[in-house]
């Protein structure tokens, strides 16, 4: 039987429309709906029938139908001027034939953009867009990965979320947002090696402004229910970026923020669009590529 999930994927790499608009003109991410068959997808994400991460009886069904990815390219508009769009399809192009299929996996600190920016990669490269956390709460049963530490534990959802870059693995023409925790268990480096990892290395103060735009609530680790939220976000990435960036930096490519800027000629990251972003990431696997294939022949 055939089963969609809720993923949308481009028609081709270049699979953006332009829009008129009063800033002039846009290119917006606009892609036709796919279907994939259950058979297609990991068995564990299509069944979930491990109870311990079941709180309830979830049909094949209700799994299914939700996406099973933060929303991908395409069900958001992701808006980025004509330049960049030409830039980014380019690059696209150039990296398409060295990937070869190969899914790419997006490492990173909270809030560094690995869901943006994954979602504009995805859509260039023709690719399908997947969120571990997302996947990990379908696995669960539970809709929030917040939740899912507080009725479980940390461990629990790190159990999961291995699970699923296991099964993800397996899986081709993907681009993956992994959780930004991924990296600290080597089992995950040894699914993620299949592909072609990249690490999204944003300054610690313009993650925490980010995150503290938005509210901490769905990020469990830096939510405190007092004190400055800025502060407080910013303690507590330095920490865990002290812990990680050593595993972080086991990444293929490293997309970093403070060396786009100043290749532009300054030091401001606020700047940087997303879509300068993807075209920054796109140039690093090319170059990891073509010096993998230089260094083989
Ligand atoms: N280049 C950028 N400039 C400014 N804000 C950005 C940029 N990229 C992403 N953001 C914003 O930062 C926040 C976090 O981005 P996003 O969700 O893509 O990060 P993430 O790495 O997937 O986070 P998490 O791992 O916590 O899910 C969002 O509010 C997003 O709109
Ligand atoms: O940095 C982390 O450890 C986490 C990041 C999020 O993506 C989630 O995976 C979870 O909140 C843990």
């Amino acid at each position: 039987m055939e089963a969609s999930v809720g993923i949308r994927a481009p028609r081709r790499a270049w699979g953006v429309g332009f829009e008129k608009t009063q800033r002039g003109a846009y290119c917006t991410g606009s892609v036709p709906a796919v279907r994939f068959t259950a058979d297609k997808l990991p068995q564990r994400l299509v069944l979930g029938t491990d109870p311990r991460r079941s709180t309830g009886p979830v049909t094949r069904a209700a799994r299914l139908r939700p996406s099973c990815c933060k929303k991908s390219a395409g069900t958001e508009k992701v808006h980025y001027s004509a330049d960049e769009a030409l830039i980014l399809q380019q690059k696209a192009q150039d990296v398409l034939p060295y990937l070869d299929g190969r899914c790419v996996y997006l490492v990173g600190m909270m809030g560094s953009g690995k869901t943006t920016v994954g979602k504009i990669l995805a859509e260039v490269l023709g690719y399908s867009f997947f969120d571990s956390d997302k996947l990990v709460e379908k696995a669960v049963g539970i809709s929030s990965v917040a939740e899912i530490f507080q009725l479980h534990s940390e461990a629990f959802f790190r159990d999961n979320e291995s699970e699923v870059l296991r099964d993800l693995s397996s899986m081709h023409r993907l681009v993956v947002a992994t959780g930004g925790g991924a990296v600290i268990r080597p089992i995950n480096w040894s699914y993620m090696k299949k592909g072609l990892t990249v690490w999204l290395d944003v300054p610690l103060d313009a993650l925490a402004r980010r995150i503290t735009a938005v509210g901490t609530a769905s990020r469990p680790l830096l939510h405190q229910e007092s004190g400055d939220p800025y502060a407080k976000a910013y303690a507590k990435l330095t920490s865990l970026f002290e812990q990680r960036m050593d595993s972080y930096a086991n990444a293929d490519a490293r997309v970093s923020l403070e060396h786009i800027a100043s290749k532009q000629g300054h030091n401001d990251v606020t700047i940087l669009t997303p879509s300068i972003i993807a075209t920054e990431a796109l140039l690093k696997i090319e170059s990891f590529l073509t010096e993998k294939t230089m260094v083989r022949n």
